[in-house]
């Protein structure tokens, strides 16, 4: 065992989505419009609500479509369009002051990038498997089976999975994009928003218009990747994400504090460039009571990035990354969420599964309990002490 130094959660702090126990609040029931309209007591359990997601909210789509459900019969029959104009007002009515600045700050940050940002690569903004994923990435997929996707994947330490995944020429034209971007944001005297609380460098590819295409690759790979490599997060589907770019080396930052993900699966892919040092390091999956719990010398494990390939973890794997020493670093994240698991988790009490601390003290108390039996068995007669006797 080793001590751990006190572990962060990241945070968002510029995406304009909401940090978790934030995301998770609903607004009061009883909450009522500056028309008078009062939302249900109870939700409408019947009622299948629309799909946000393709929609500009200053929320997370899914918050709109579990609201959907305490919507007064006026507005349910309404079109989405007017249903999402008038749950965004009521929740930016609900929400702190402070927090209504930054969704307004966030909006026009976006639409400033709208209008003036030129890409420079116009055919990265759309999902393109064929020229997007290294051959064999494509050909695991195009199997469709378990074992076609587990051949191309290793399984270094439990639960991080390493594969080749982008192509040379992708991770090219993405790195100068990314230039591009922070050239825009020089030359327009733009004050950038950083992708969390940890990072401060490195910029949020969903700002400058990478969202529909980042969901495209979470919802047609990671989420189905994610539903056989990790059951237990990902029974249903992942159906949010928060995707950026990290950069280390001179003049950027150095290396990056131990932390747990805003996310329930993570994926990291290396883009380049040359670059010595940068190691990921992990240690062990904890839930929200054990984020700072001891290692176990099997949970520690450390991992040297290449160009092209990723790693794909739990969001609660605890992780760093170390000095690049050398060079320059850049990597793309995903962070990729699912409402059903996090709804889930409000009244699961049992991480037993997954958390590698109460796995711990849950064979602990197993092990105690079978030998107080033992010992109550021997007490009584019913059994003789393990070592057998002389005779
Ligand atoms: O630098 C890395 O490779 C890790 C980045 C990371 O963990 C994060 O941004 O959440
Ligand atoms: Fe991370």
């Amino acid at each position: 065992m080793c001590n751990l130094t006190r572990l962060r959660s990241m945070a968002l702090d510029s995406s304009g989505k909401q940090p978790e126990q934030q995301q998770q609040q609903q607004p009061p029931p009883r909450a009522s419009t500056e028309a008078g309209l009062k939302l249900r007591k109870t939700p409408n359990e019947e009622l299948e609500p629309d799909n946000y997601e393709d929609l500009q909210l200053d929320f997370s789509p899914v918050l709109f479509s579990s609201l959907e459900r305490y919507l007064p019969e006026q507005v349910l029959n309404s079109t989405r369009n007017d249903k999402a104009r008038f749950m965004r007002n009521l929740l930016l009515r609900y929400s702190p002051e402070t927090e209504r600045i930054r969704i307004q700050r966030h909006r026009e940050y976006r639409e400033k990038i709208l209008s003036s940002y030129q890409r420079l690569h116009v055919e990265i903004y759309s999902l393109d498997p064929a020229s997007f994923f290294a051959p064999s990435f494509l050909n695991a997929l195009s199997q469709k089976s378990e074992q076609g996707l587990r051949s191309i994947m290793s399984q270094p330490s439990a639960g991080i999975f390493t594969f080749e995944m982008l192509n040379p020429r992708f991770c090219e034209m993405l790195l100068a994009e990314v230039e591009h971007m922070e050239k825009w944001v020089y030359d327009s005297r733009t004050t950038i928003m950083r992708p969390n609380t940890l990072n401060k460098f490195g910029v949020v590819l969903d700002d400058f218009g990478f969202e529909s295409m980042l969901k495209k690759l979470v919802d047609d790979f990671i989420s189905p990747i994610s539903q056989v490599l990790f059951p237990e997060v990902c029974g249903t589907a992942l159906d949010s994400h928060h995707g950026f770019i990290v950069e280390y080396g001179k003049d950027r930052d150095t290396e990056l504090g131990f932390h747990v993900d805003d996310s329930e699966v993570s994926l990291n892919v290396c883009l380049g460039k040359i670059f010595s040092g940068g190691d990921v390091y992990f240690r062990g999956v904890r839930c929200d009571n054990h984020v700072n719990s001891e290692i176990n010398d099997k949970e520690m494990y450390d991992y040297s990035h290449v160009p092209g390939q990723a790693i794909l973890h739990r969001g609660r794997h605890r992780h760093g990354a170390r000095a690049t020493v050398s060079g320059h670093r850049v990597n793309l994240i995903l962070w990729c969420r699912s409402s059903s698991f996090r709804e889930m988790k409000n009244y699961q009490k049992d991480f037993s599964g997954w958390c590698g601390e109460c796995r711990r003290v849950k064979t602990d108390r197993q092990k105690l309990s079978i030998e107080a039996t033992k010992q109550a068995l021997i007490k009584i007669g019913a059994e003789k002490a393990s070592k057998p006797s002389a005779d």
